[in-house]
């Protein structure tokens, strides 16, 4: 039996991907705690800071298996493994347990860290972080990361976009990975703070943003690329565990 620990924030739903290759689909979230980044505009600092790591417990395998088949009513459904980096935690028993169950695993990670247990996934969504988001791309991570989904997982490129430097960046995304999906997500510039169960929204804003970012995806005729909102914003705005 696998016993190494996975450190957890929260487990939820199940609820909807709302974002990406899944969009729309049931799903139970694992989110994990810690990460490697610090993105301006993170929407999920609570599960990033460790100001807030009284709040990421150690669980095993079981235990993350046994909560996930209490939400999903036992019934096999898409596990979405998110953070925080995902990728720092040791998830590769969890996978093997919950596929033997039936379960299916997509993860989201920005693409700093590889795993070799990325090839047991059904879905890797690597977001590598736009300029706006201050962070810096590491390439030769990113293509690692790439390389370590191998034959048999889904991958997507998903760049969230705030302004026209963001947008540029997507583009090479696209020049670098023209064979790969891509999907291009509008930020939400009022993410809620790190203590926030909630927190008020700027939709008309993003919508603005997401009617420009259509505008220019049309203009181009970057017709490789698929623009989607966060479906889980549209419909919950800033709530947690939705
Ligand atoms: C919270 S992150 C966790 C997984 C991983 N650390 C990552 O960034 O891919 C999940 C997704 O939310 C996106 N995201 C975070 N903050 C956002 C914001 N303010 N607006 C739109 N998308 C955001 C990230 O870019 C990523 O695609
Ligand atoms: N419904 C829903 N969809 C999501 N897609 C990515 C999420 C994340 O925070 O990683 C997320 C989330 O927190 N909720
Ligand atoms: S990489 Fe993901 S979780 Fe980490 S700070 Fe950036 S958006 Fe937040
Ligand atoms: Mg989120």
């Amino acid at each position: 039996m696998n016993t190494q620990t996975i450190r957890v924030n929260e487990i939820f739903g199940p609820t909807i991907q709302g974002e990406g290759a899944l969009i729309g689909q049931p799903t139970v979230f694992v989110r994990t705690g810690g990460c490697d980044y610090r993105c301006s505009w993170c929407d999920t600092l609570h599960a990033v800071d460790s100001a807030y790591r009284d709040d990421w417990h150690p669980m095993t395998p079981a235990a993350i298996m046994m909560q996930v088949e209490i939400l999903s009513g036992h019934c096999p459904l898409t596990v979405s493994l998110s953070g925080g980096n995902p990728a720092i935690q040791p998830l590769g028993g969890l996978i093997d347990l919950g596929r033997k169950e039936g379960y299916r695993f997509a993860l989201e990670t920005q693409g700093s860290i590889a795993r070799d247990w990325f090839r047991d996934l059904d879905v890797l969504t690597l977001s590598p972080k736009p300029p706006s988001s201050g962070m810096v791309t590491d390439w030769q991570k990113l293509a690692e990361c790439v390389e370590a989904a191998g034959p048999s997982t889904q991958l997507a490129l998903k760049v969230v976009i705030f302004d026209e430097n963001d947008y540029a960046y997507a583009r090479e995304i696209a020049s670098r990975y023209p064979q790969q999906s891509l999907y291009l997500q509008p930020g939400n510039h009022t993410p809620p703070a790190p203590d926030q169960e909630d927190g008020v929204i700027d939709m008309a804003g993003i919508m603005d943003r997401m009617r420009w970012l259509i505008d220019r995806v049309t203009t181009d005729r970057l017709y490789s690329a698929t623009v989607l909102p966060q479906l889980h914003t549209l419909i919950w705005g800033n709530l947690r565990g939705v």
